[in-house]
This record gives structure tokens, sequence and C-alpha cells, in this order.
């Protein structure tokens, strides 16, 4: 069993570089999150690229955050959610009566609601194509028109825009995708790396999901086998960040109504299918495991003071030495 706070411990290799709630070691995301936190210093539009679940809204809300507009609002709006006849009235708002149902008074809509703040544009790549042309107008002139109205108003929204299409592709394809807008968007881009490219943050994740949900849930399990650390590794989660929690959180809770730690069965059917899919992996996180303790011991003039740089306990690390041979 593996006590959650081993899952990774943060010696010289494995520096946590942290850019908000966002947390890795893997070295492309740190130069990505380097370039997010320059975008958080700018008022540049921002354009993230990223499969489902790899944490783009989450970014954006730290840019957002960290940035001069952080008193101001963060609105979220997702174009591939709302039916598409609707986009444009909550992105631009309406004038009473400018179709039928429309409120008395009419209404604002994003832009405008966004007004000192941030305006996070997700799923672009959903964006009706008639659209683009508009919103590309509105971005560059700062100023919109609300459906049915004729004044225009002046507007103050940060754009970040997020999207899980190759619009490069896209665009060269077939024109789903508008050049101009793209060029617009694109001034910082930002590619979030696919879980399944950054094991090591897998445990740091795993890590700090578990250690949060104890904290929620006020009791529950500490610690995992190892065959279950070793699947999350090799698992190709194509749900990414989203997918890890939810299924951390399901195997906690279940563990938690047992009272044992927790276990491979815990998690669901399509990742507990992985255990044995790539064995050569199987042996990664003991090699790096090994590594990490050479290197901590390479460092330090007593054992105890190896346990401290590793964050485990000495008796932990006197067993580890014994398992891995270096005593
Ligand atoms: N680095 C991270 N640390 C902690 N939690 C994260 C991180 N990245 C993502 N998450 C969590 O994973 C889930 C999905 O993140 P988010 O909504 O930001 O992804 P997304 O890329 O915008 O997804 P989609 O494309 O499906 O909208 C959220 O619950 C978020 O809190």
């Amino acid at each position: 069993m593996i006590p959650f706070s081993d899952f990774s411990n943060a010696i010289e290799t494995e520096t946590i570089y942290s850019f908000g709630e966002v947390h890795t070691f893997y070295k492309f995301f740190h130069e990505e999150l380097e370039v997010a936190h320059i975008a958080s210093q700018s008022e540049a539009n921002v354009l993230i690229l990223g499969e489902t679940g790899t944490g783009k809204e989450i970014i954006a809300r730290s840019i957002h955050e960290a940035s001069n507009r952080k008193d101001g609002p963060f609105l979220p709006i997702n174009a591939g959610a709302i039916p598409k006849d609707l986009v444009a009235s909550e992105l631009f708002g309406f004038t009473e009566g400018a179709f039928t149902g429309a409120r008395k008074g009419g209404a604002a809509g994003k832009f405008e609601a966004a007004q000192n703040g941030t305006l996070f544009l997700d799923e672009i790549g959903d964006m009706p194509l008639e659209l683009q042309s508009v919103l590309l107008r509105a971005i560059e002139s700062k100023k919109i028109t609300r459906i049915g109205d004729t004044n225009e108003r002046q507007v103050n929204a940060r754009i970040i825009a997020a999207t899980n299409h190759d619009l490069e592709k896209e665009m060269e394809e077939g024109g789903s995708f508008r050049a101009d807008l793209f060029y617009r968007l694109n001034v910082l881009s930002i590619t979030l790396p696919p879980l399944r490219d950054r094991p090591e943050d897998i445990r740091l994740l795993a890590r700090d999901f578990l250690q949060k949900f104890h904290e929620r849930y006020e009791n529950g399990p500490t610690a995992m086998e190892e065959e279950a650390i070793l699947t999350l590794l090799s698992y190709d989660w194509p749900g990414n960040i989203r997918e890890l929690k939810n299924a951390l959180e399901r195997a906690f809770l279940l563990a938690r109504e047992e009272r044992s730690p927790i276990r491979l069965k815990h998690f669901p059917p399509s990742i507990r299918r992985t255990k044995n899919k790539k064995k050569t992996e199987d042996l990664s996180l003991k090699k790096m495991e090994k590594e990490r303790i050479q290197l901590a011991l390479q460092r330090s003039a007593s054992v105890q003071e190896a346990a401290r740089l590793l964050g485990i306990a000495r008796s932990t690390l006197y067993r580890k030495l014994k398992e891995y041979n270096l005593a």
C-alpha cells in the first residue's frame, strides 16, 4: 500500500511548476504555463488548445485571476452547448421585441456583462460560421450592437477562447472556421498536453485530488494499492483530468464505504481493463522511485535527511532501501 502523500515526492529532479491551481512536473507544460503567466500580465487575446478535460477553463480562469481584471467578472460562454440561434443573443444581448419571446426591456449579453473582466469563449470551434464575422468585428472594434437595436455600445472585455478542434486543419480543409478570426484570437496560444503524455503529472494530480477528498469527506482511505497506481499510470485517459478526478472520487468513496485502502477493483471496468496492457510500463514507477531515492541519498548526509527530502517516513525509506537492494 502506498500512502497518498508518497505518490509524488518533489525533489530537485521533479520541480513542480504552478500557475494558479494548475501544477505540473512535465517540462513541455512548464513552458506553456510560462505563456499563461505572460498572458496574465497582458491584455492580448489568448487561444487555448487541448483535448476535452485537459483544463482549458481552469487555465483561462487562472489567467483572469492573475490579471489586472481580477476584480471584474470571469464569464464563460460555451458556443457548443447553446442552440445555434441563441448564440448571438447570448453574446450580444437583445432589445425588447427583437424576436418572439424577447424579454421585456431586453437584456445585456455576455460581452456587456463581462465589462472590465474576461469573456471566456469555450468551444469557439463550434461557433456558427455566420456569427464568426460578427464576433470578429466586436473584438476588433470593442463595440457591440444588441439584436434589434441600432445603437452601438462600447465594451471592454478581455477575450480568452478555447477549443478542442484542430482549427488550422479546419481552415485548410473547407473553411468551417474563419482565418481572420483565428489570427485575431491567436495572439498568444497555449496548448495543453493530454494526460497520457505526462504520466508524472498523474501522480501529482492523484495525490492532490485524494488529499482534497480526504478533507472534504472528513475521513476515508489514505493509501492505494500499488497495482492500482500502476494501472492509472498506463491508462490512456481520453477524458483527461476530468476523467481522472471522477475515477478517483468514485474509488475513494467505494473504498471509504468498505473502510479499506483504494484498490484496483474500486475503479470502473474501462480503467481496470488496462491492467495488463502495458506490462513494460508497470516497471516504470518502481524505476522512477529507485532513481529518486538514489538521488536523495547522494544529496543527503544521512538516511533521515534523505527521508525528509523525499517527504516520507524514515521507516518507509528503510523498507524501500531493502526492496531496491540499496541498503
Ligand atoms: N491542473 C488541474 N488541477 C486540478 N484540477 C484540474 C486541472 N485541470 C483540470 N482540472 C479539473 O478537471 C476538470 C476539467 O477541467 P476544465 O473544465 O478546465 O477542462 P476543459 O479542457 O475546459 O474541458 P472541456 O473541453 O470539456 O470544456 C475540472 O473539474 C477541473 O477542475
